[in-house]
């Protein structure tokens, strides 16, 4: 067994808990303490069974003479054996009652901190493959392992306190019988949890190569393969393949099994031979006067007690030790997203300038570049040049662009120009790595995340399908403000849905395959509720990045009509592969290798006959052909 194994437990466990304990501390306290009252009640339980054992067998009640007599001396130790009897009877069923509620709360407090830590990470780190794979990790840890890793941690707990109370019973007969239980106690548990971590390690490597033996005993008997191994003369290859995985898992299960066997036989060769010396022990005491016939009888009960423990504990400690890499990983998880993103209530976007610490807490700075902000609606970016994390260039280079309040501009480009990394930047959901973007003259670093998320709206290219209802896909993109149906039919008629009822069957009509009764939707239905969605916030910058993609040319055109209601007020930014669309923007913009090519309108973009101009020929080319 690894030496850091047992360290790892620790270093999952421990924070693990007082992460929980500090969302939910009675309940931890409960939780923990009631394993511990279980405990603590065997010392009463077996001082009263010795004192009764001492007054009726060994007759030691001194001057109490007739079987009355004696039976009225017993009434006080019956009743705390009773009593003791009773109280963990209660225990017992409260701390399983608290266990699995305390189980489902803390399974879903760690998860809901794995999803908070997710949704408010600098969305540059979904780009991070070795963050997003963390993440995935600690949401299958917080999912699905965490409560088993609970229960664990549960039993090991009970069976620790447990084993605390015998040994507490233990030192009755003195401190060296406690003393040798402990030692015959660690003894034996530590070999049982090794040959249990040699089992579990097996059967976990037979379970890989295992699916290789499975998948050469289905193969064998098709008769495709019969005849494909007839010819090539490959029958005894794969047959004495199969025959040596299986021949080679069965002696390695033998060996596991017999080291079993061994180590079981030395931790019961161990056991028997500490009860048999503490009870040679304790009768030579008893002939000397020192020890009753209650205290030998007790302690020996409680010497067995322990020993069974030893076997009992291997399992849930076990399996905590398999499971603490994954725990550990999870909490250095929480760790790192806290110090990143600071308080639980801080925004998603881009909290670009408040890497303090502090989670961005509001300085005046900010309150006042938030009065500022939206006077007119202006956006500039000033030399704006983005690099990914890990790539070899920059994506974006000495961006110089100012978006006017309620102009309409088209981004276009070939595949990989940039464009949806800027259309990132403007919304404030990346931050340029160079450069800075001002709304209304402030930058977007010195300014409120809530407040520029109040008032960007955005279609992304990979738009999200909400298998919900009607209502919800349209009031996701706006839902701190009530929605009344005509807004939302309205939202709904600027992405050309002019019939909710015709869609989904009304507006609280459920859409996706989520639940039964709920409407399937093509690729183009659902980008037409996504149009809605952004259509329905109220916000001066609206992007759309490749609106059209997955609708058909009568949906496309139906949309282009609705485009100057969904305009209306707005400064728009569209980005699309499809010239005929720009041809209606105030201006274009024509992203080439991460840099502006040109700028214009269609008809100056034409004259000049640039980079616009051959890609609009080359398309318009290509539909008249
Ligand atoms: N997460 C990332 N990490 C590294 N490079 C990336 C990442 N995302 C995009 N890129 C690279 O940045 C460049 C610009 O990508 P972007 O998606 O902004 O282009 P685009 O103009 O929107 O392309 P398209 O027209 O195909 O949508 C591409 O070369 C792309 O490979």
């Amino acid at each position: 067994m690894k030496s850091n194994s047992l360290a790892a437990v620790v270093r999952g466990v421990v924070p693990l808990l007082v992460t929980i304990g500090r969302s939910m501390p009675v309940l931890t306290a409960v939780w923990l303490l009631l394993p511990l009252l279980l405990g603590a009640l065997l010392v009463p339980l077996f001082a009263s069974q010795k004192q009764l054992i001492d007054l009726f067998v060994s007759g030691a009640g001194a001057g109490v003479g007739s079987w009355s007599e004696r039976a009225r001396e017993a009434l006080t130790p019956l009743a705390l054996m009773l009593g003791a009897a009773l109280l963990r009877v209660i225990v017992t069923s409260a701390q399983n009652v608290t266990d699995s509620h305390f189980r489902g709360k803390a399974s879903m407090l760690v998860q809901s901190l794995v999803q908070q830590s997710a949704v408010r990470a600098p969305l540059e780190k979904m780009d991070d493959p070795v963050y997003y794979d963390r993440l995935q990790r600690a949401r299958a840890v917080a999912g699905e392992d965490l409560f088993g890793v609970l229960q664990n941690a549960f039993s090991a707990l009970r069976l620790a306190t447990e084993l605390l109370g015998l040994l507490a019973v233990a030192s009755a007969a003195g401190p060296g019988i406690a003393l040798l239980l402990a030692a015959v106690f660690a003894f034996s548990f530590t070999i049982r949890l090794e040959a249990d971590m040699v089992k579990r390690r097996l059967n976990r490597d037979l379970t890989r190569s295992g699916r290789e033996s499975d998948y050469l005993r289905e193969t064998i008997v098709r008769p495709e393969t019969i005849r494909d191994m007839r010819i090539a003369g490959s029958i005894p290859y794969l047959t004495d393949k199969f025959a040596g995985g299986m021949l080679r898992s069965l002696v390695l299960r033998g060996n596991a099994n017999r080291r079993e066997i061994r180590r079981g036989i030395a931790s019961s060769a161990a056991q028997i031979a500490g009860l048999f010396g503490a009870l040679v022990w304790m009768a030579s005491r008893m002939a000397d006067g020192f020890m009753t016939a209650g205290t030998i009888i007790v302690v020996f009960q409680a010497m067995r007690g322990a020993y069974g423990i030893s076997s009992r504990a291997a399992f849930p400690v076990g399996k905590m030790y398999i499971q603490s890499a994954k725990i550990v990983d999870l909490i250095e998880f929480l760790r790192e997203a806290k110090q990143e993103t600071g308080d639980p209530s801080r925004p998603a976007l881009a909290t670009a300038g408040k890497d303090d610490g502090e989670g961005g807490a509001e300085t005046p700075v900010i309150r006042a570049a938030t009065a500022a902000i939206g006077r007119t609606g202006r956006i500039d970016l000033e030399r704006v040049s983005y690099k990914y994390a890990g790539a070899a260039s920059e994506t974006l280079r000495d961006i110089r662009l100012t978006l006017h309040p309620g102009e309409t501009v088209a981004l276009v480009g070939d595949n990989g120009a940039g464009k949806s990394t800027l259309v990132k930047l403007l919304l404030g959901l990346y931050r340029p790595t160079g450069g800075r973007i001002l709304w209304d003259g402030v930058d977007y670093r010195e300014l409120e995340p809530e407040e520029l998320r109040g008032r960007v709206s955005a279609l992304f290219q990979d738009f999200v399908r909400y298998e919900t209802t009607l209502r919800d896909n349209v009031t996701f993109g706006r839902l701190e403000a009530g929605a009344n149906d005509e807004s939302l039919r309205r939202a709904l008629s600027a992405a050309s849905i002019d019939s909710p009822e015709r869609l989904a069957g009304g507006l609280d009509g459920r859409v996706g395959q989520l639940t039964e009764g709920g409407r399937s939707m093509s690729g183009g239905e659902w980008q037409r509720l996504a149009i809605a969605r952004a259509a329905f916030r109220e916000s001066q910058l609206l992007v759309l990045d490749e609106p059209t993609a997955a609708l058909d040319p009568q949906r496309e055109s139906e949309l282009y009509r609705s485009f100057r209601e969904l305009a209306k007020g707005r400064t728009v930014l569209f980005v699309s592969h499809r010239l005929g669309w720009a041809r209606f923007a105030d201006r274009i913009v024509v992203l080439q290798a991460g840099a502006i090519a040109e700028e214009g309108t269609h008809d100056a973009l034409m004259a000049a006959g640039g980079e616009y101009a051959s890609m609009f020929r080359a398309q318009a080319e290509w539909y008249r052909g």
